[in-house]
């Protein structure tokens, strides 16, 4: 989880808040002690921190609550509130629209991760329908071409560059015209980063801008230099006319939640956040709902995602129709790229948390390892046939030698892809939703999935999100 750190300390001051016998000036004063705590050592600035608390202070007036008024729910309201609005700048941001072309410009500093963003950040579009294209207008690092080819390939999206041309602008002509004329609808710019803001790079910047006419100026920032980010953010967006900042390494760095707000007290939007080196490894960023998985309070949006990230997009499945075996083979491959394996796999519809025991992860990523060893011994009918009965018993012994596996282990298998195949064929989102529909997804899930997702309550919303999408 991004800055588990900083969501454990503030919710686990509000769990305190709510064990407190009495909830009196005394035990708000610790509640918000340990707030301030989590925020400035999560690196948010000092000012942030005390304005923070004094307007939870102004929100909470203990002495002004009517008898009877649940104190507690007015303070982790008060607290949830304060920290929506440290993170959300209050200024979308241009959003891409399918089949209408549109061209997004990468802008960083050197090693900040603009060249890995700008793949993620194709494949997320092209998950949800886009056709994007990514050009490499970074003709100052040797090298960076080769690395966004191979990204590119890994994420199969077509991409446009040059070994031998030195000039940024003409390439970026080139591949934007290009892409333009394949009816692309989201071409991306890979620009070149510098050590620090020197003239060069800005004015690099500003010419590749003119020529090609972005809609959209995206800044790619680390999330580790924490706080010093407003003034990185500040000095790109005067210069840049930045429309919306990634920030990157948000993984495990303690610093995140100081990036996040400080680039935020610039007023420009955060639009997704960088988690790990992997292509999937990128969220959408919305401060109420990052907020509320930060405090614990449930998951949904992040779970839609997830979801969409692990599903195959080459051939994507219908929800409800045929579970074949290949899908989930591509879908073993997405999840082998993603964050905690255990956690997201038991996230995805029709995938029991006994599939990955917690704790046995290590045990988990065997299990796909094996059935993926099996599948790769299948023939092409095999993983894309629907006739339950096609897997006989000579299937089943030629499939075994082939993969050098028991043939109990394949029999194991495919029992297991029959049992998700089963839930997934009850999956009613693809169908009009509606009370009643996801009340028979609950049926068909097991118990503590179903807790995970909040309930009847929290499945409902889960389904109308993803109906809506
Ligand atoms: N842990 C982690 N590493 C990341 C993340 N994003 C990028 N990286 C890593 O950061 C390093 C630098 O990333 P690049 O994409 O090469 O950075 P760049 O900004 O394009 O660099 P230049 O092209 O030199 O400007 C690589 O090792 C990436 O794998 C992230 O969200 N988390």
């Amino acid at each position: 989880m991004v800055l588990a750190e900083l969501g454990r300390g503030i919710a686990g001051a509000l769990a305190r808040m709510k064990e407190a016998i009495v909830v009196d000036e005394r035990a708000l004063a610790d509640c918000l002690n340990e707030i301030s705590r989590a925020l400035l050592q999560a690196d948010v600035r000092f000012e942030t921190v005390r304005d923070i608390r004094a307007s939870i202070k102004r929100a909470v007036n203990l002495d002004a609550l009517a008898d009877g008024t649940d104190k507690r729910r007015v303070i982790q309201k008060a607290v949830f509130g304060e920290i929506c609005r440290m993170l959300d700048p209050g200024k979308p941001s241009f959003t891409p629209s399918k089949g209408k072309p549109s061209v997004v410009m990468f802008v960083g500093l050197q090693g900040s991760g603009k060249t890995t963003t700008c793949t993620k950040y194709a494949d997320y579009h092209r998950r949800r329908g886009f056709k994007p294209a990514l050009v490499c207008a970074d003709t100052f690092r040797a090298g960076a071409f080769d690395q966004l080819k191979q990204n590119a390939t890994k994420a199969k999206i077509p991409f446009y560059g040059s070994y031998t041309e030195s000039d940024p602008v003409k390439i970026a002509v080139e591949g934007v015209d290009k892409f333009r004329k394949e009816k692309c609808d989201l071409i991306i710019v890979d620009t070149s980063g510098r050590h620090k803001q020197e003239a060069a790079l800005l004015e690099e910047m500003r010419q590749v801008s003119e020529a090609t006419k972005p809609d959209l100026v995206i800044f790619v920032m680390d999330g580790s230099i924490g706080q010093a980010a407003f003034d990185q953010a500040q000095a790109f967006k005067q210069s840049a006319s930045v429309g919306a900042v990634i920030i990157t390494k948000m993984d495990g760095h303690a610093k995140g939640g100081g990036a996040l707000s400080a680039v935020s007290a610039t007023k420009s939007p955060v639009i997704f956040i960088g988690t790990g080196e992997h292509i999937p490894d990128f969220v959408a960023f919305d401060a109420k709902p990052f907020v509320k998985r930060l405090l614990g309070m449930g998951d949904m949006d992040g779970l839609v995602d997830i979801i969409q990230n692990a599903m195959p997009i080459d051939n994507p499945p219908e929800i409800g129709g045929t579970f074949t075996l290949r899908l989930l083979y591509e879908m073993f491959q997405n999840l082998q790229n993603m964050g905690s394996l255990g956690q997201l796999v038991s996230m995805i519809p029709g995938f029991s948390s006994q599939f990955i025991e917690k704790g046995k992860e290590r045990e988990g990523q065997a299990k796909i390892k094996r059935y993926m060893t099996i599948m790769d011994s299948m023939t092409a009918a095999e993983l894309d046939g629907t006739n339950p009965k096609l897997m006989n018993q000579s299937r089943i012994n030629r499939i075994a030698r082939g993969s050098g596996r028991l043939v109990s282990e394949v029999v194991c298998m495919l029992e297991e892809h029959k049992r998700i195949a089963k839930m997934w064929k009850k999956l009613p989102i693809h169908k009009k939703l509606n009370t009643n529909s996801a009340k028979s997804l609950a049926n068909a899930m097991p118990p503590n999935m179903l807790s995970h997702l909040g309930g009847l309550n929290g499945l409902q919303n889960l389904v109308k999100q993803m109906g809506a999408k």
